[in-house]
Order: C-alpha cells, then sequence, then structure tokens
C-alpha cells in the first residue's frame, strides 16, 4: 500500500510500504516504523536502526530533523498508528463487542462467545487467555494487543467467516490507543477497583482511561451494557445515558437484567433472573458469585448484539468455566476440592473467597503471591484480604520479574502476619493439599491459566493446576 493511502495525507515523495511496525527489531525492508515514546525506552532513539533495517517511511511525533526517507510528524503518533494498522488490515467480524473492567473482562467475553455459539453464530473472542476462534485456539501476547497485531487478529477472523467477536480492553491498551481505530458494535464494563497503579496516576485517572472506551471509541448510538452494581458503573451508566446511549443495566440491582437470587449448589448455582420484567430460572453450571456477574454481563451483551432473550438464558445453562478461573483441579482423597483461580488483585481475592465461602462448610485454604514489577500498592491490601476472609493463608512467589522475591512476600506478610511463607509456589501448593481435611477447600490464586513463572527476564515453566495434579497424585489422592 503506498505511504499516502497509508496516512491519508498526501505526500510528494511517495513511496511503497510493506509493513507497519513499532518496534526496530521488527524492521524489514520497505517498512513504515512508528517512533513512539514509551514508558520503558523512546521508539524516537531507534529512528536510525529502522533506517539501517530497510525503513522506507517514519511515523512519529512532530519536530523531529529530515531524515533521509520521508517522515510524517504528528500529535498523536499512536492515534495515527492504529488507523495505519486498521488500513492495513481493514477486515473485522460484523458484529464486535469490547469488554472492559478490572475483573471479569476474560470470562465476560468467553462466555459471550459461548452464547453466540450456542444461537448458531460464528463466533471468537480474544484477550488474556488468547484467541478462541471456531478454526481453533491461538496464543496472543497481550490482553489488548499492540495495534497492528491486534488488526491483523481481525482480519484473520474475518477471513475465517467469524463474524461475531468479543475482544477485551485493557486499560494499557486504552491509554495506548492500541484499538482506537477499531469498529466497536457493543461494549461493556464489569467493575473498577484498584490495580495497575504502577501504570495510571489513582483511582480517578484509571476510571477516566477505561471510561474512553465509552465515551470516545464506542459510537453514541451503539448500545453499552454495564454491571451497576459498582460505583463506577453507576457513573458510567449516567455519563453513557447523557451521550444518548441505550444503556442497559445489569447485576443484583440491575433494572434490565436483575439477579434477584442466587442457590448455590455443590458445583452449581441456581439463579432467577429477572430480564427486562420477565423472571426466568436457570442453573448456571460453575460456583461461584463472580461468575454469575459475568454471566449476566455477557447474557446482556448477547441480546444487544441479536441473540434473542429466551435463547441467551437457555445458554447460561450450558457454560463451560474459563481456563484458570475458579477452575476445579482436582480433589483429596477426603473429597476436599482444590480451585485454581486468576484473582490479583484486592477486589478479585475477595470476590473469590467470598465466592468459595457458601460451597465450602471447613476451612478455606489460601495459596497466593503478587506479580513483581506491578503495583506495590496492592500487595499488603491483598494480604489483609486474605486474612480476613480465608482461614489459613500461605504467601508464596507469583512472577517477581525483575524485583526481589522475598521483598514483595514481605510486603504481602504485611497485610496478613499471621500467614506462612513458603517462596516456592509447588512447595506452598503441596504445603496447601498437605494440611486440607474432609470438608475444606484449597484456593491457588494469582496465576490461572498462566504457564510460567516469570524469575527475572526468564519464564520458568510452571502451572498451578499440573503442580496441584502432580502434588494430589505424590500424595495417594487419585
Ligand atoms: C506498560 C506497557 O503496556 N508497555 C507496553 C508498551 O510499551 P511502551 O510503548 O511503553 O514501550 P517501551 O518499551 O517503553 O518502548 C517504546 C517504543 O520503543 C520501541 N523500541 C524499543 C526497543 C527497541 O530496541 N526498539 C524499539 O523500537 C518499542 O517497540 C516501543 O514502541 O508497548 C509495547 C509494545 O507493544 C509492549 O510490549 C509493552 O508491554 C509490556 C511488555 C507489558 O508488560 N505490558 C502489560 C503491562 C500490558 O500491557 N498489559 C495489559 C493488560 C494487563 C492486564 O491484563 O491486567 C495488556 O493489554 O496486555
Ligand atoms: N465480576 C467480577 N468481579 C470481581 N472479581 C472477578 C470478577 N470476575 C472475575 N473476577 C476475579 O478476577 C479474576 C480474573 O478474572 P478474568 O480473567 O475474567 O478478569 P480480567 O478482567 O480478564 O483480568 P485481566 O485484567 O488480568 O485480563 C478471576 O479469576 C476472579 O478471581
Ligand atoms: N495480566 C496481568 C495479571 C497478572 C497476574 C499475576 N500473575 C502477576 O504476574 O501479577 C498483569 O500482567 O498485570
Ligand atoms: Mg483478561
Amino acid at each position: 500500500m503506498k505511504l499516502s493511502q497509508l496516512t491519508q495525507i498526501p505526500q510528494e515523495n511517495d513511496v511503497e510500504i510493506s509493513m507497519i511496525t513499532a518496534d526496530s527489531r521488527q524492521v524489514k525492508p520497505g517498512a513504515l516504523f512508528a517512533a513512539l515514546p514509551g514508558t520503558l525506552a523512546d521508539g524516537r532513539d531507534y529512528i536510525d536502526a529502522a533506517l539501517e533495517a530497510g525503513a522506507a517511511a517514519i511515523v512519529s511525533t512532530k519536530g523531529l530533523p529530515q531524515m533521509a526517507v520521508p517522515y510524517i510528524g504528528v500529535d498523536e503518533p499512536r492515534l495515527i498508528y492504529a488507523q495505519m494498522a486498521a488500513r492495513l488490515y481493514p477486515g473485522q467480524p460484523e458484529v464486535l463487542v469490547a469488554m472492559t473492567g478490572t475483573n471479569g473482562k476474560s470470562s465476560t467475553v468467553d462466555f459471550l462467545r459461548q452464547i453466540w455459539a450456542y444461537a448458531g453464530k460464528e463466533a471468537a473472542c480474544f484477550g488474556t487467555l488468547g484467541v478462541e476462534a471456531p478454526s481453533g485456539y491461538r496464543p496472543m501476547t497481550h490482553t489488548t494487543p499492540d495495534a497492528v497485531a491486534l488488526h491483523k487478529t481481525l482480519s484473520d477472523l474475518a477471513d475465517e467467516g467469524v463474524t461475531h467477536g468479543a475482544m477485551e480492553a485493557s486499560s494499557h491498551g486504552l491509554d495506548q490507543s492500541r484499538l482506537d481505530a477499531v469498529k466497536i458494535t457493543a461494549s461493556g464494563f464489569s467493575n473498577l477497583s484498584q490495580d495497575h497503579f504502577d501504570y495510571h496516576d489513582g483511582m480517578e485517572d484509571y476510571f477516566q482511561t477505561k471510561a474512553r472506551l465509552f465515551t470516545e471509541l464506542t459510537p453514541a448510538d451503539a448500545p453499552v451494557v454495564i454491571n451497576v452494581n459498582d460505583d463506577y458503573g453507576q457513573r458510567l451508566a449516567v455519563t453513557c445515558k447523557a451521550r444518548g446511549q441505550h444503556v442497559m443495566r445489569v447485576g443484583w440491582t440491575g433494572e434490565d437484567i436483575r439477579i434477584d437470587e442466587v442457590m448455590p449448589r455443590a458445583a452449581s448455582q441456581v439463579l432467577s433472573l429477572v430480564v427486562h420484567g420477565k423472571r426466568y430460572t436457570i442453573e448456571l453450571p460453575l460456583a461461584g458469585e463472580f461468575q454469575v456477574l459475568n454471566a449476566v454481563s455477557a447474557l446482556g451483551l448477547a441480546m444487544v448484539t441479536g441473540v434473542e432473550t429466551d435463547v441467551a438464558v437457555k445458554a447460561l445453562g450450558h457454560l463451560r468455566g474459563v481456563a484458570g478461573r475458579m477452575e476445579r483441579a482436582g480433589q483429596t482423597k477426603d473429597g476436599a476440592p482444590i480451585f485454581v483461580d486468576f484473582a490479583h488483585t484486592e477486589d478479585g481475592l475477595d470476590k473469590l473467597l467470598r465466592s468459595v465461602r457458601p460451597h465450602t462448610m471447613g476451612r478455606i485454604i489460601i495459596v497466593f503471591g503478587c506479580g513483581g514489577d506491578r503495583d506495590p500498592d496492592k500487595r499488603a491490601k491483598m494480604g489483609a484480604v486474605a486474612a480476613k476472609l480465608a482461614d489459613v493463608a500461605i504467601v508464596t512467589d507469583d512472577n517477581p520479574r525483575t524485583e526481589d522475591a522475598a521483598s514483595i512476600r514481605k510486603a504481602v506478610l504485611k497485610g496478613c502476619p499471621d500467614a506462612t511463607e513458603i517462596g516456592d509456589r509447588a512447595a506452598a501448593i503441596k504445603a496447601g493439599i498437605d494440611m486440607l481435611r474432609a470438608d475444606d477447600c484449597l484456593v491457588i490464586a494469582g496465576k490461572g491459566h498462566e504457564q510460567g513463572q516469570i524469575v527475572g527476564k526468564t519464564v520458568i515453566p510452571f502451572s498451578d493446576v499440573e503442580v496441584a495434579k502432580a502434588a494430589l497424585k505424590a500424595g495417594g489422592h487419585d
């Protein structure tokens, strides 16, 4: 594609562009290199490297010196980068839903994909867990990938015949304009609580970044589905209404989809829902209150994208759990279950432990830690939640990355001084299993579906589910 076509800016020296990238290390001859100032590095420092690798054009901030190849300086290089990606890969599923919030995005997009599929649509979802499509599964690097990877994914899905797509919109992705050129049919909001304060400047900044999805990226005539049991959700609903949007309110107090009653069974929950005034009773084959909230958000999103209410509610009775979200990894010979979950925030841990309680007659034992190079302020707060809501807490490592693992554990232990400290995650899981008595329950939180422990810059293969299964076997529980 010609540079002028790609940028929609007339060019004196129009050149053919073979690819776009924001990473100088990916540049091939004929590439357009977008030199973006970042959080760790500055892409503008890599312009020479990109030119040496054969870059045919540079897009960046304004005011850089003239170059040997066409240089386009703009106020918002990340925006034009996303727009160029959409021009290079123009296809996308006709119906595209974006889901945001601190917790529940991955679960909700997967549930929505399952409801659409139940209703006979060619459906896919993508985010933290990778891409799940009728053609199969493929991994992805980020919850919301960089604009080029994102539009390539959307275009591939459209080529494969996917008509309904659901994607996660992370706050980093929204802040960095990764999805600014996506055509959104409907958006959803789950909740907002503290996370990523290493990146965002407090709750209000975090909220405004998430709100961009609704106030800037979702068209004013597109429907939005909002969990109104959340204070920020209520604020957002008012803002969207003022924009003239069709707002579907869901949750325990949702005017459109109201959760009236939840009756927990051993591994399922019977829901009584009131949908636009009509009562439905359905058995959700999943445990945990937070799964109910995600299921009703997905129900709302299915309804606003054309699935009949009766069909969408029926689909809830067939939902399969999402990998690493209250996933049952096994049980001891006395029947005490082990759940693996991705709770990695104060609110996530709170919801998780409250979700497990109605299904547990004995003690709840929790094994958890906090990630390195991530919001340090959440560590003691997560510790305090574990101290309050679990009976036994074991603090262990969860992706220390470039930080000292013992210091991270120490910060967590400030919130739960009575907890046991076992740095080695496999040993911590084994210790948790050894403590289990009949009627108890072990919860392993923080890594969910993850397949590695990140120490320094190295990813050591590690799966909570696999480690728990191996420990159960070694302990003679299978
Ligand atoms: C904080 C953050 O989101 N950073 C992402 C962002 O980095 P950045 O733009 O700040 O990049 P940088 O490292 O400062 O470099 C600036 C620019 O120089 C370029 N560069 C750098 C080095 C070089 O040799 N040549 C070169 O061209 C980089 O490609 C980049 O364009 O853009 C990079 C390229 O796309 C991402 O790899 C990087 O993800 C880092 C690794 C990351 O861990 N991100 C996480 C926190 C993230 O985004 N997570 C969210 C979800 C979190 C959740 O699920 O809760 C996500 O959507 O995945
Ligand atoms: N609606 C919810 N409210 C509160 N906590 C939730 C909710 N849904 C999920 N959680 C908790 O958060 C964890 C992560 O859930 P999920 O992966 O669906 O969220 P996410 O928003 O995609 O997270 P990430 O930002 O890491 O991509 C779950 O394992 C669970 O412990
Ligand atoms: N995807 C999120 C959650 C990771 C959860 C936990 N395992 C950690 O490493 O902090 C992040 O990168 O912040
Ligand atoms: Mg996710």
